[in-house]
């Protein structure tokens, strides 16, 4: 089957694609040499982490060897607790001592964490040079690749230093998905479970029917999700590439709470999509009181996310160093902490609450 093509257009930004398809990394020089000829690089850096790299690094250089330029490639560690001030540190001295130039490329092949690290550093060398995302992940295929947010966390709070930064060309070669485990699967399936219920009554009972069959990995379901997933990320940071606008904070849904448990339990404790599904399943709650959130949606939701494999967190902190954690969130404005709320499906908004309403809701959710 031909890959499927997604182009991402925002505004003054240059077009790309998305490419998902099975067995396409082999090809990715072949494609991605219209996309890179206006400025043909110098050196292309790959960066994989431990448990990519000795899977795909090789058929990724492989890949890009027809371009005709030096491939060099860097691992950092494997997980969460690599997305650091250290280890951006290690990468941009590596990046110099490779003698990156203003033309090399940076590709990110693995989960989110490289791709938001990898993004940062391509970002920010040299004041920024071209970056490519080759997802590894369901997480980063269906999210983190597509939209240009990059960063690294601080002990403070998750993705606290970043860029924005559309990567070049994106491809999401699905074979690769055959070697990861249940957790990052499940991982991947939070976020597409939290875009489906953000954008439509068609995405959202679509998900329902085909839950099962993608908690089964049916190769159309998965390539599907992802297209869906994509088609409706380009079509938000369209309309808000820089979440300045009061669309992007859409993609945010899940995350308030989501971020404070990651950086509460210690990175890396918890995969990012168990964070985020938990956070939907408390918004989905604060929004029967502060949005009018139907009952059954906090119920469809919840059906939904045990489905997928997102079980309700074996977790709990005090409310009040939750709620300081959330106070860091991006999102939050004058002090107040914001959250996206579901009215429905298809229909969200934001809503700035009011600490004592967060304490009191924290306390019935975690049954303090
Ligand atoms: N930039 C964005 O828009 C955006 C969106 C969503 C999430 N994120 C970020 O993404 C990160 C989470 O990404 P993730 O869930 O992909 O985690 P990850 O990158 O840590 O990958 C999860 C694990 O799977 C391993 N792995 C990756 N690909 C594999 C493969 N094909 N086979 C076997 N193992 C493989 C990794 O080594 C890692 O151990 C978080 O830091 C989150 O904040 C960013
Ligand atoms: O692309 C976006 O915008 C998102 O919010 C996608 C999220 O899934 C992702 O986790 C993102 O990194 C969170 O952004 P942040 O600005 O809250 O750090
Ligand atoms: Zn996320």
């Amino acid at each position: 089957m031909a890959a499927t093509r997604v182009v991402v257009d925002i505004p003054g930004e240059r077009q790309y694609d998305v490419r998902i398809g099975e067995d396409i990394l082999k090809d990715l020089g072949a494609k991605l040499a219209p996309v890179l000829e206006v400025q043909p690089p110098s050196r292309i850096l790959v960066i994989s982490d431990s448990n990519v790299a000795p899977l795909y690094l090789e058929t990724c250089k492989q890949g890009l060897a027809t371009l005709g330029c030096p491939v060099s490639d860097i691992t950092v560690p494997a997980g969460e607790e690599a997305k650091c001030v250290e280890v951006i540190g290690e990468v941009w001295s590596a990046m110099a001592a490779l003698g990156l130039a203003r033309d090399s490329v940076v590709v990110a092949l693995g989960g989110g964490v490289v791709g938001d690290l990898a993004g940062f550093a391509g970002a920010t060398y040299m004041r920024g040079v071209r970056v490519v995302q080759v997802p590894t992940t369901l997480l980063s295929m269906v999210d983190s690749s597509v939209g240009g947010k990059t960063g690294i966390n601080l002990d403070a709070g998750k993705n606290l230093v970043g860029t924005f930064l559309q990567p070049s060309y994106v491809c999401a070669s699905t074979d690769v998905l055959a070697t990861l485990d249940e957790r990052e699967w499940a991982c991947g399936c939070a976020e597409i479970a939290k875009s489906a219920l953000i954008d439509s009554d068609d995405f959202f009972f679509w998900l329902v029917e085909n839950a099962p069959l993608l908690a089964e990995r049916q190769p159309d379901v998965v390539r599907e999700a992802i297209a869906r997933s994509v088609v409706f990320k380009a079509g938000v940071v369209a309309q808000d590439k820089t979440e300045s606008r009061g669309v992007r904070e859409c993609l945010n849904y899940g995350h308030t709470l989501g971020h404070a448990i990651e950086t509460l339990a210690g990175y890396g404790t918890y995969s990012h999509g168990a964070a985020v599904a938990e956070g939907m399943r408390f918004a989905a709650r604060l929004g029967q009181t502060l949005a009018g959130t139907p009952l059954e949606l906090v119920e469809a939701q919840d059906a939904l996310l045990d489905q997928l494999g997102l079980s309700v967190l074996d977790w709990k902190a005090p409310a009040e160093d939750i709620l300081n954690a959330m106070k860091r969130d991006k999102k939050a404005r004058q002090g107040a902490v914001r959250f996206v709320l579901p009215a429905d499906v298809g229909a969200w908004e934001l809503v700035s609450v009011d600490d004592d309403t967060i304490l009191e809701h924290l306390r019935l959710y975690f049954g303090e």
